[in-house]
């Protein structure tokens, strides 16, 4: 029998790079088991402004029961369709989510979180512009909040946001209860 243990992980080949193997050679090994290949998320933070200009209050909402984290704070945004970029898929969500058309999505930060239900990356976004009113049709909840956020439990992913918000805010101490 011949020797099968996988090969260290391959995750990227040159574009030039020679494709020889024969058509019968076993198809190289994955570098994640297939539940841990990324699944990409797009992630809306909409964040208000203040009077003078300043980014202030940013929306989280509760995960609705059935998914996983039910009751969960996080920001909202779902999974990129087939073929979706991040903006697409964030504006998408957001329709369906919170029944609002955004304006811009104003990339910021992608983070890995690694859930036992899935490998994920975050693609967060800040969203300055959006029109109409919301609604919660996932029987969701909604919560402007500033730091420290006072809704709990938050989602681990949500608590890198609220670090990435603390440095950019000056903002010391917790940046959430509980
Ligand atoms: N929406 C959102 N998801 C987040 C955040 N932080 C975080 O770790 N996640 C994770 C939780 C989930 O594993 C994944 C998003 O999946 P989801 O189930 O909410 O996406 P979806 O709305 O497309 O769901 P579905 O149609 O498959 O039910 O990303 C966040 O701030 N917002």
């Amino acid at each position: 029998m011949s020797d099968v243990s996988p090969a260290p992980a391959l995750v990227s080949a040159p574009a030039s790079a020679p494709v020889s193997a024969p058509a019968s050679a076993p198809a190289p090994a994955a570098p994640w088991p297939e539940d841990r290949i990324p699944v990409d998320v797009a992630v809306g933070v909409l964040v208000r402004r203040t009077p003078d200009g300043q980014e202030g209050e940013f929306l989280l909402t509760s995960r609705p029961e059935g998914k996983v984290y039910a009751g969960y704070w996080e920001y909202p945004g779902g999974k990129l369709e087939q073929g979706e970029t991040v903006e697409q898929a964030l504006r998408r969500e957001l329709q369906e989510e919170l029944g609002i058309t955004i304006g811009p999505a104003h990339p910021w930060k992608v983070e890995m979180m690694d859930y036992p239900h899935a490998r994920v990356r975050l693609h967060f976004c800040k969203v300055f512009d959006w029109e109409g009113e919301f609604e919660m049709r996932e029987q969701q909840a909604m919560a402007w909040q500033t730091l420290p956020v006072q809704v709990q439990p938050v989602l681990p992913g949500t608590i890198p946001v609220l670090r990435w918000f603390a440095e950019e805010r000056g903002h010391t101490g917790p940046t959430h209860v509980g």
